[in-house]
């Protein structure tokens, strides 16, 4: 796998073997149904939920080369696209990540889409559609995606507000997928295996979690994700004591205000008992 910071250069290793993925109901199918008929793919959902290592995973499986580009609000349609460099008196045009993919028929994942500028959604709406092209016009390029080509880009609708939002233009071109933190059962198998908990803790910490999320009365922007969980039971396995343990991966993560972090560290506490 080869992850991007839309600045740097350089060929996207092959992914070595299938990373661990917990289906929730039947995305992976899905994935693999949008990938033959060639149609992009939008992921939306809270933070730390598994699109990323849903992709990830998806990737691996369908031995696609996958190339990660974290978005931000000043990365430009140049970042992703590519620009000409300036080295040894010479002038080098340098492909950006998206222009890699397309070339490579690789899987482009772009995290956080609507962080972006608004002026990569041009360079997006022809490889999002039926023309799957990535027009460069810098160096007068009109790349076609090869079959193997894949866009998927993800939001948080969480994180929404009217200036960062996809436009219906945008989102119309994308066959969506919602996300959501997994069921019980299956947020116990992943916190088992992404840390090595026996099966009590993960329990523990899964019932932990669905008392925090239907707290209605805490300010929070977001609630415990599975990513925090799994954090926390690392800590555990290493050796801290639960309530510790979740103080720091959990309650001082989701807040940085005093009267909500004691609220959540007494529902910690009303959960896991003094341990
Ligand atoms: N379904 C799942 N299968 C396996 N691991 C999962 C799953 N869901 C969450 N995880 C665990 O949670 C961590 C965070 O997941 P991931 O990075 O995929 O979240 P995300 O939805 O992409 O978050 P963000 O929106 O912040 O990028 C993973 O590293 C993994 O340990």
């Amino acid at each position: 796998m080869y992850h991007d910071d839309g600045l740097s250069s350089g060929a996207p290793a092959a992914a070595p073997e299938v990373p661990f993925y917990a289906e929730q109901a039947g995305e992976c199918r899905l994935f693999e149904h949008a990938f033959q008929q060639r149609l992009p793919l939008l992921l939306k959902g809270p933070t730390g939920c598994g699109k990323t290592r849903f992709v990830e995973h998806m990737a691996a499986r369908l031995g696609r080369p996958l190339i990660t580009v974290s978005c931000h609000d000043d990365l430009t349609a140049a970042d992703l696209v590519g620009r000409y460099l300036i080295g040894d008196g010479n002038t080098v045009w340098n492909d950006g990540p998206l222009a890699r993919a397309v070339r490579s028929g690789a899987i482009c994942y772009l995290d956080e889409v609507v962080e972006a500028r608004k002026d990569t959604t041009v360079v997006l709406h022809p490889l999002a559609d039926d023309r799957r092209v990535l027009p460069i016009e810098r160096t007068g390029e009109l790349l076609q995606a090869p079959p193997g080509f894949m866009l998927v880009v993800s939001y948080n609708p969480g994180y929404q507000n009217l200036l960062k939002n996809l436009k219906p233009s945008t989102r119309q071109r994308f066959v969506a997928l919602a996300f959501d933190y997994p069921v019980a059962e299956v947020e116990r198998r992943i916190v088992m295996a992404e840390s090595g908990a026996d099966e009590r803790l993960a329990m523990r910490l899964v019932k932990l979690a669905s008392a925090l999320r239907h707290l209605t009365d805490q300010d929070l922007e977001e609630t415990v994700s599975t990513r925090l969980l799994v954090v926390a039971a690392r800590l555990v396995v290493s050796g801290l004591p639960e309530t510790v343990a979740c103080r720091t991966a959990i309650v001082d993560a989701l807040t940085d205000d005093t009267d909500t972090a004691e609220a959540l560290n007494d529902v910690v506490l009303a959960v896991l008992g003094d341990d």
